[in-house]
């Protein structure tokens, strides 16, 4: 037994160690860019206060990527900060300058995935996923379905697009006639499973006019998963939900096993097939992974007679991939066709320049059907839309679905501390042991290259027509500052998707609808763009709060940042002008 002195001796040890320590820690960020002040950082709670600000501030189920734009403007920080939560919450490093954040986060120099995004990503889709692997998987994933998401191979997928398309006008068209409160974002959901079933496994989910398993199995995952709004790591806990996970993802992987057999069936029985109909079937994103897998066991010899046996790490690589594509590729596109909805009625000249656009491109008076059959003859004729896809980029810039978050360890050797340089002022960060946080939210109101953030002005993407000149948009420094699919070698595999999809859909199925998003039965009939700093000038706690920088649908996070409840409104039909 230790005598009494000698425990005193070592609980008094232990707490000059702990002090020592805590000092250390929170000194490391004592003269880096944060908010400051007494309501800005605290050396017990270091930024603690600016989070407790933004938490009151902000209504609950905010994305916290909301937060950064605000905490710059009201603190005065600059297009670079820190936010030290350490020891109750993460340690987060800012930033809005896309130069900085290509050359040292994502694209020069790509730096790992953070474990406050892979944590989730690995448990919600398996630890195989590519959006959270690493190194040779990571290779081996993004050089087998490349090839799927390539811009001319996804041309081929056009029909299949435009068929899913003009069953989601037909949706759009009951409900015009009803004019019944319903949510949006799951109608446009339901049209983007559908598409991506079709385009990645070439399966017919048929989520707009049924049920499908997989698709419900998936939809129950996301329910399943913890809520992620809050910072706190006991947030959300449940003792049930590990078990509830794991059934879940025993089913949901058995089905999406059961159509891969399917597929590599179907594969084995059109090769020795004489029907055209079986060897002219387009190739889904599936079909060219396979492909390539049989290349590579043919050129290394592998192959082991005429049938290809699929081995069970690649299948089981194609499963959690397929859930990847599945959960990347419908929130995220679906989204942001909610709010080119929402933004349309709200701003009817856009509307209006739009509809011109169409007739220049399709004629004038050519109905929905017969604009599908131009599409279908023509693939590329929706690449005429400039405006339209301006309105997309426009969408994305200030609704953004998702962004990136890094990070690399701490280094305890100071002269292992991993630094950026700020090229304007020559100073250096460090960033080994911050979560680095690129938001693209927080970029995308960078003032230098988009003037006027919190207005809706797609002709700022189009040179010849833009009412900023000036902006840094159209200069060398603004060729990465548009980042909603992020850049680098971990940009978004299937922005070229994304983007064809919401081309042929706004080709088909926005002329001659009107939607009105309806909260808590208010009506947003019209907007007044404003910055949140101002909007949240009067200090009032977001309980109370409805909007964020105007918008009562703002973004929430689920998975995906998405528009609170869904989008609810009303649609109606709308005088063709
Ligand atoms: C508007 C639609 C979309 C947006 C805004 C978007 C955005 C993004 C972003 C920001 C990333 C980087 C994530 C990170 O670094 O953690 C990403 C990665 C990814 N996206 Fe998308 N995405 C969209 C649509 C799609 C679609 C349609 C698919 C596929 C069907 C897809 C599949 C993926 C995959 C697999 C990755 C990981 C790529 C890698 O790590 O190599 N996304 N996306």
């Amino acid at each position: 037994m230790l005598p009494y002195s000698s425990i005193w001796l070592v609980g008094i040890a232990a707490v000059i160690y702990g002090l020592a320590y805590f000092t250390k820690r929170r000194n490391e960020s004592k003269d880096l860019p944060q908010p400051r002040g007494p309501d800005g950082r605290s050396f017990i709670w270091g930024n603690m206060p600016v989070a407790g600000e933004c938490m009151k501030l902000f209504p609950p189920t905010t994305h916290m990527h909301n937060w950064p734009h605000y905490i710059a403007k009201r603190w005065k920080t600059g297009p670079l900060f820190y936010l030290d939560m350490w020891p109750l919450g993460p340690r987060f490093l800012f930033m809005s300058d896309p130069e900085l954040i290509s050359q040292y986060i994502t694209t020069t120099q790509s730096l790992p995935k953070s474990s406050l995004e892979t944590d989730f990503l690995d448990r919600f889709l398996g630890k195989l996923n590519m959006v959270s692997s690493e190194g040779s998987h990571w290779k081996r994933l993004r050089s087998m379905f490349n090839p799927g998401f390539s811009a001319s191979h996804l041309m081929t997928m056009v029909p299949y697009i435009v068929d899913s398309s003009m069953v989601f006008l037909d949706i759009l068209n009951k409900k015009a006639e009803t004019g019944e409160l319903f949510e949006l974002e799951d109608v446009c959901t339901k049209l983007t499973i559908d598409i991506i079933g079709k385009v990645v496994l070439d399966s017919d989910f048929n989520s707009q006019k049924a049920t499908h398993p997989i698709v419900d199995t998936f939809r129950t995952r996301i329910g399943l998963m913890p809520d992620v709004t809050s910072i706190y790591p006991w947030a959300g806990l449940d003792l049930f939900r590990p078990y509830r996970l794991w059934k879940n993802e025993r089913k949901l992987n058995g089905l999406i096993a059961k159509e891969l057999e399917r597929k590599i069936q179907a594969r084995e029985a059109s090769k020795t097939a004489s029907s055209g109909s079986a060897k002219n079937r387009k190739k889904s994103v599936v079909d060219l992974a396979l492909d390539g897998y049989e290349k590579e066991l043919s050129e290394s010899g592998k192959a082991g007679g005429a049938k290809v046996m699929v081995d069970a790490r690649t299948r089981a690589d194609i499963v959690d991939s397929m859930k990847t594509f599945i959960f990347a590729g419908h929130d995220t596109t679906a989204s942001t066709l909610s709010y080119i909805y929402y933004m349309l009625h709200l701003l009817p000249s856009v509307y209006n320049k739009f509809c011109k656009e169409l007739d220049t491109v399709f004629g004038v008076g050519t109905s929905p059907a017969a604009i599908a059959e131009m599409i279908k003859k023509d693939h590329h004729i929706v690449n005429k839309l400039e405006y339209g896809n301006a309105i997309i980029k426009e969408a994305l810039r200030m609704f953004p679905p998702a962004s990136t978050l890094r990070h690399i360890p701490a280094a305890s050797d100071p002269s292992k501390i991993v630094f950026i340089t700020d090229p304007k002022s020559g100073r250096k960060f460090p960033i080994s042991g911050w979560h680095v946080w690129p938001a693209v939210h927080f970029v995308s109101r960078n003032e230098e290259f988009f003037p006027d953030p919190h207005h809706f002005i797609p002709e700022r993407f189009i040179q010849a027509e833009t009412p900023f000149p000036e902006a840094k948009l159209f200069t060398p420094a603004g060729k990465e500052a548009w980042r909603p699919f992020e850049r680098g070698p971990r940009n978004c595999i299937g922005q070229e998707l994304a983007m064809i999809e919401s081309r042929v859909i706004l080709a088909l199925a926005v002329r001659g609808f009107d939607f009105v998003s309806e909260i808590d039965g208010v009506k947003t009939e019209t907007w007044t763009p404003i910055d949140t700093v101002s909007e949240f000038e009067d200090g009032r706690p977001g309980t109370e709060r409805q909007t964020i920088e105007g918008h009562r649908c703002y973004q929430i996070l689920r998975a995906a940042a998405k528009p609170k409840g869904g989008m609810p409104g009303r649609l109606s039909k709308r005088k063709v002008s």
